[in-house]
């Protein structure tokens, strides 16, 4: 398995079922802003709510296989081996990234459990040997990543942007971003530490720098 973070706003994504299973693979793609479409018989009482939002499409029957025109990304999560079968195939067909639910081997792409902190996103896969132990780590993982990573995030890309564009050297911008990552820098920002933090930023930028310091402290 190749592990991506892929770009899915705004294409189709199409999947097939409607329980709980599918549920969750449809919240997680509405977080990523997919366009979706689901098609089942019957719906769990938050994808009707969606359905009824017309956040998402329902189309309430059963699979057929023209339904994967134009997905970009297929799901089956029926009650049915058959039919998860019968989209797989499909699926393949039309050469299209498929995940069934029931059958590991059938996927040529598997959902991670996944972390996120604002921008940092840590997935977790164990290649469909055992889904509850990446749920396991996810939680694990999740106890060590804080809200502080997001501030962090935000800051060094905010820095990144400009040292991008107003640094040419490379090797100079590279020391760059080594040196803002100071050992204690989480610290300062979970602990509020901002002044600490802002002497660092000014130490490493320069004194020069033109730098908005101000949105760390105001996120904490
Ligand atoms: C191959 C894969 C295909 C795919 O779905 O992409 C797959 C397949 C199957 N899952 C099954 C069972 C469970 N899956 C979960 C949960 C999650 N399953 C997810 C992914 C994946 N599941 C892919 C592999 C990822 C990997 O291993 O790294 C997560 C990570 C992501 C997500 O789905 O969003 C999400 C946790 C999210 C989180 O908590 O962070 C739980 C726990 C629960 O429900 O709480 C159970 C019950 C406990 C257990 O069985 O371990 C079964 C057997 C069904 C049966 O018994 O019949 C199959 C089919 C089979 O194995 O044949
Ligand atoms: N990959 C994963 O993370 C997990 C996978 N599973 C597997 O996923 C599958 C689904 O599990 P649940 O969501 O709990 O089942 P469920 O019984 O809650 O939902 C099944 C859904 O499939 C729909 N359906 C049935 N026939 C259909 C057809 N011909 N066309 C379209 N939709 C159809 C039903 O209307 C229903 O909405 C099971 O095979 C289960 O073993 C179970 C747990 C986790």
């Amino acid at each position: 398995m190749y592990p991506i973070f892929l770009s899915i706003s705004g294409r189709r994504c199409v999947v097939i079922g409607g329980g709980r299973v599918a549920e969750r693979k449809i919240l997680s793609l509405l977080e990523a802003e997919a366009h979706v479409r689901v098609i089942s018989p019957q719906l769990t009482d938050a994808l009707t709510a969606l359905a009824a939002e017309g956040r998402i499409d329902w189309l309430p029957r059963c699979f057929q296989s023209s339904d994967l025109a134009e997905a970009l990304l297929v799901f089956a999560a029926t009650d049915s081996r058959y039919v998860n079968e019968a989209v797989a195939r499909a699926a393949a067909a039309g050469g299209q990234l498929v995940n069934i639910a029931d059958a590991p081997e059938l996927c040529n792409f598997q959902v991670p459990a996944v972390v996120r902190q604002g921008d940092l996103s840590i997935a977790v896969s164990t290649n469909g040997k055992s889904p509850a132990l990446a749920a396991r780590i996810r939680k694990q993982i999740e106890a060590d990543y804080g809200p502080e990573y997001a501030v962090l995030l935000e800051l060094l890309g905010r820095i990144r942007e400009q040292a991008l564009a107003g640094i040419a050297d490379g090797s100079a911008r590279r020391n760059l971003f080594e040196n803002l990552l100071h050992e204690d820098i989480l610290g300062w920002i979970r602990n509020g530490q901002g002044e600490r933090l802002r002497s660092h930023l000014r130490t490493v930028l320069g004194p020069d720098a033109n730098f908005d310091f101000s949105q760390p402290e105001n996120n904490r």
